[in-house]
């Protein structure tokens, strides 16, 4: 361990102790100068800079603080006041700075005010991850990598010739799989886990991933980029407005998630988390749930739905054929509805089972339909109910809770 002073971390540059040297670097201008090879930043510039299109941006005093107002306002022309929460903090403001309709409340309650701001985001703790609104509008983030793929050739330079491949997580929607084959791209579903898409990168098939615990990114740099995020939905929003005079009206977020439903149909979906569960009881459910699998055959009537094949998810990785086993159990039917329980490999305390369900709807008329009344049906079908016997939390049977949303 060399014994050395403090290093003023606000100069930059090289400074030596001994032979042992240390060099401070501004993380931004790297970045920023890949960004600009990734997107059109005068594109972006000309909605910021309109005086009919307000942004909001919400750094959660986590690390995207320090690149937002260098990125959005210095670069791109956002007015100062477009950044919340734009200064790291070791607390996080006492926040949890995480990017979703719970810990970005106070993004959510601006962007949901009568006259809100038209497009609004926020980053993580570590700024690889993020979410969209638009005004009165949440993008789940399975929609997000899907129209972000969806548009991604038009919209941004990088991606000009069409993305090589996309590829999604195995519980996020199958709305990215309709746009690959719309666009006639590779597409892989993988486990849960950034790891399974960096292979996939770094062999040449994939550009745009997504899953839907809010990370999305491309192999610009091979990870999930919080920034990168917003500025591909900022490039799509400009884009779609690039000839609208002052005056007239713009083209929202909700208008482009519209226009995506009515294009490639709506994937409704919802996640539901047991968190700090006993463990056993947990490993016990999904036993069950293999055991069920394994009685389970094509054509099976589950409530109104008829099970097109029910698995434990595997994965074989096509670039060095490593084999994932177990990682999740699928319920997958034959109008495209999932049901599907897996374990979480992040949780803290004892377990967390996430149990994901989806239900895709290709008749427009139905699309405004709010998630949670659109997927009461498929909530109620067999396969949930059973589902959660033996399982407890801080001694309280699960099964409870879960019948309740049945
Ligand atoms: O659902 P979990 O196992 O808790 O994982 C949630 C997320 O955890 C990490 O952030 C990984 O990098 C992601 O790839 C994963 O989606």
């Amino acid at each position: 361990m060399a014994e050395i002073p403090d290093v003023d971390l606000s100069c930059l540059g090289v400074t030596k102790y001994g032979n042992f040297s240390v060099e401070v670097v501004d993380p931004v201008s790297d970045y920023l100068e890949l960004l600009e090879n990734v997107f059109d930043f005068s594109l972006i510039g000309s909605l910021l800079s309109r005086s009919d299109f307000r942004f909001i941006f919400d750094a959660m005093h986590a690390v995207t603080g320090a690149y937002a107002k260098p990125i959005f306002v210095d670069k791109l022309g956002a007015s100062s006041d477009s950044i919340s929460n734009g200064v790291p903090l070791e607390d996080f403001g006492h926040g949890h700075p995480d990017p979703n309709l719970t810990y970005a409340k106070d993004l959510v309650d601006i962007m949901y005010k009568e006259n809100g701001p038209d497009f609004g985001a926020a980053s993580d703790g570590d700024g690889d991850r993020n979410m969209i609104l638009g005004r009165g509008f949440f993008v789940t983030p399975s929609d997000s990598v899907a129209i972000i793929a969806a548009n991604a050739e038009e919209a941004i330079p990088y991606f000009q010739g069409g993305p090589k491949g996309l590829a999604r997580s195995m519980p996020t929607s199958g709305a990215l799989d309709r746009v690959a084959q719309k666009l006639n791209l590779l597409f892989f579903e993988v486990p849960t886990g950034w790891k399974f898409f960096g292979n996939l990168m770094d062999d040449g098939k994939l550009s745009i991933c997504g899953e839907e615990s809010f990370g999305t990114g491309s192999d610009h740099i091979r990870e999930k980029d919080g920034i990168w995020a917003v500025l591909a939905w900022l490039s799509i929003v400009a884009y779609r407005n690039k000839d609208k005079r002052p005056g007239e009206t713009l083209v929202s977020v909700s208008d482009i998630v519209k226009e995506h439903w009515a294009t490639y149909g709506r994937n409704f979906f919802s996640r539901y988390d047991y968190e700090e569960c006993e463990s056993e009881g947990a490993n016990k459910m999904i036993e069950y749930l293999r055991d069920l699998v394994s009685k389970s055959k094509s054509g099976d009537e589950y409530g109104s739905y008829t099970l097109q094949f029910a698995d434990d998810f595997t994965y074989t990785d096509p670039v060095d054929g490593s084999v994932a086993s177990k990682q999740g159990v699928r319920f997958v039917f034959s109008d495209g509805s999932r049901i599907i329980f897996r374990l979480s490999g992040t949780g803290s305390a004892g377990a967390t089972v996430r149990i994901y369900i989806e239900q895709f709807e290709p008749d427009s008329s139905k699309h405004d339909t709010d998630a949670q009344i659109a997927l009461k049906t498929i909530n109620r079908s067999r396969t949930v109910c059973i589902k959660a016997e033996g399982l407890h939390w801080k001694g309280e049977a699960y099964s409870y809770h879960i019948e309740l949303s049945v």
